[in-house]
């Protein structure tokens, strides 16, 4: 794992922008489509904002979240809806959104539907994560239903989740798929994300999810 220290948020949304944009500039020369795989919450806000501005063959980058809220996109709570608002448009427009959300009563219902759409997709081009204070990322929590399921190294693509605290049945890609991404960047801030990443480094993935994915992945952190 790579740590690396911004003088703020600011300069962490930009900088880690650039390098996104690289990442799929360099994975665009290679293949015709890449997939970019994107987390939802409060962190990411400012970096879409930015790689929006990015010129590239965003009409060869298909965005996926690595997880999602199962509520509707008229939910303030839909990553689905912060993706559509905040990361397609501009430039970035021209990307095709792979959906992980249906309008179901529960995941698993929509479940097989999903993971035969994304499975075409793998391995993720570009990954980059968030991570809770209580060390889950994607939709990995401690304690969740189904987590020793998605640390498996034979994990389906796709699982429903529940955790206490999630607040509403979830949908995630499991470590084995994260773990597979050819470019992983972890985005925290906060003093207290970053003594919980250092603490997590010596825990196991069933104690602190994040700990499953963060073998090869730059960690980018400001205050
Ligand atoms: O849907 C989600 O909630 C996310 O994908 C999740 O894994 C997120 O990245 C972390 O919870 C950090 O969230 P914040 O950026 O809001 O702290």
């Amino acid at each position: 794992m790579n740590f690396v220290e911004y003088p703020d948020r600011e300069m962490l949304a930009m900088s880690v922008a650039d390098k996104i944009a690289s990442d799929l500039g360099a994975a665009l020369r290679h293949d015709d489509r890449v997939t970019f795989c994107v987390p939802g919450g409060t962190t990411p806000g400012p970096i879409f904002d930015a790689l929006t501005a990015v010129k590239m063959d965003w009409d060869r980058v298909d965005v996926v979240l690595n997880d999602e809220r199962w509520v509707p996109e008229s939910s303030p709570r839909s990553n689905t809806a912060l993706l559509r608002n905040r990361l397609l448009t501009g430039h970035a427009a021209a990307a095709t959104m792979l959906p992980l959300y249906a309008e179901t009563d529960r995941p698993e219902d929509a479940l097989d539907g999903l993971s035969e759409a994304l499975a075409p997709h793998m391995p993720i081009n570009v990954l980059v994560l968030g991570m809770g204070t209580d060390m889950h990322t994607a939709s990995i929590f401690p304690g969740a239903d189904r987590l020793a399921e998605a640390l498996a190294p034979d994990a389906p693509i796709l699982l429903p989740m529940r955790a206490d605290a999630a607040d509403e049945p979830r949908i995630t890609i499991t470590a084995r798929y994260l773990r597979g991404a050819l470019a992983t960047h972890v985005i925290i801030t906060g003093t207290r994300k970053r003594e919980v990443l250092e603490r997590a480094r010596s825990l196991s993935p069933e104690e602190a999810p994040i700990a499953a994915v963060l073998g090869d992945a730059t960690v980018h952190w400001a205050e």
